[in-house]
């Protein structure tokens, strides 16, 4: 599970004047940390690969029209933006090399607001310039429709205790979403990975919201995926134990038996599935380690049989995927 390190002492320096930021990927994510970048006072533009009217976010039962302008091509937008936020699905990461490409700069942060450990890996090869900063997604959200997205539940984002760290915290400081930097982020990626490790294959298999896992079977299963995921982790030099597996049913158990995962939303939706970023991820290093992980290996097989998931290759960028 994730652990603060914030400390007053690490706070960031102020920015020196209102930021331009690209969120490429208007989606669910995307939306949602828009939205706060630009109640945070600096310039947002919402780059989309079709064009998008008048994006809102419900809250609460309110829905905010979110009033920035959105671009379909990196040639709408001017270069060398201060802060490039990457918030598309893993698989189609690939796809945002030519928007990466024109706006990022030697300063620029990229920030990679995805599910997954290896963050790094994914980005690497699209980076001509500027720097990577990977960040861990605490916010529950689902598109209703393109331009509608519910959020949830959730606000906030895990990102390494650097200077970049620190700045991306001062670029949301003003806003309702809080940013954690952690100093171990091998363990801060493997605690957010858990919080997906059961509740997205499990949800998006039986096609069922959190409240299948409320079913005494499926709690068995979801408690069998995360002490699997928490030996894989462990392996990979993450400080988990069996107690963050039982923590994680339980934040499940405290959520709103109504509330989703990004991968039933993509399985209701026809869309491709993150299997290989998370089940994959558990497998892999359980392979990687000689670590025991059957029910993930029997679960990323299902979920593969479900059709239009990305291969590592594709999610690596070394072998995208036709548009
Ligand atoms: N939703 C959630 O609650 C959570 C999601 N996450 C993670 O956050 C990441 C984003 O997920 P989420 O917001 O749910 O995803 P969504 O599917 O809601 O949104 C992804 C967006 O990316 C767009 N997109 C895809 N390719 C491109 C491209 N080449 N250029 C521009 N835009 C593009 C899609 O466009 P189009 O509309 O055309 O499909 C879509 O709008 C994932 O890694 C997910 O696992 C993490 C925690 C919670
Ligand atoms: C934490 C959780 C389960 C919240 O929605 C998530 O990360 C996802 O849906 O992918």
């Amino acid at each position: 599970m994730t652990r603060s390190t914030r400390s007053p002492s690490a706070a960031a320096l102020p920015l020196e004047r209102p930021q331009r930021a690209a969120v490429v990927g208007a989606g669910a994510v995307g939306t949602v940390v828009a939205e706060a970048v630009h109640a945070a006072g600096h310039r947002v533009t919402l780059c989309a690969r079709r064009p998008l009217e008048s994006p809102t976010v419900e809250r609460d039962g309110v829905r905010s029209r979110l009033d920035v302008p959105v671009a379909t091509r990196a040639a709408e937008v001017d270069p060398g933006a201060d802060w490039v936020l990457v918030a598309t699905k893993a698989q189609d990461t690939p796809h945002t090399v030519g928007w990466i490409r024109h706006l990022a700069g030697p300063s620029t942060r990229v920030v990679a607001l995805q599910n997954g450990i290896d963050h790094h890996d994914r980005f690497a090869p699209l980076l001509a310039s500027g720097r990577l900063v990977p960040a861990l997604v605490y916010i529950s959200a689902e598109r209703l429709s393109r331009s509608h997205v519910l959020h949830r539940w959730g606000r906030r984002l895990v990102v390494p205790r650097d200077a970049d760290g620190a700045d991306f915290a001062e670029l949301l400081g003003r806003s309702s979403i809080e940013v954690v930097r952690h100093a171990d982020f091998t363990t801060a990626a493997w605690g957010k990975l858990l919080t997906n490790a059961a509740a997205n294959p499990l949800t998006a298999l039986t096609q069922q919201r959190m409240h299948v896992l409320h079913q005494s079977d499926m709690r068995e299963l979801a408690h069998g995926l995360l002490t699997e995921a928490v030996a894989a982790g462990r392996a990979e030099g993450a400080a988990l134990s069996g107690a963050d597996a039982r923590q994680t049913l339980d934040l499940y158990d405290g959520l709103n038996p109504q509330t989703g995962t990004s991968m039933l939303a993509d399985r209701l939706a026809g869309r491709p599935l993150e299997y290989d970023l998370i089940t994959g991820a558990v497998v892999r290093a359980g392979d990687r380690h000689g670590v025991p992980v059957p029910l993930s290996r029997a679960v990323l097989a299902l979920l593969r049989a479900q059709g239009g998931g990305a291969s590592r290759d594709a999610l690596l960028g070394l072998q995208p995927r036709p548009s």
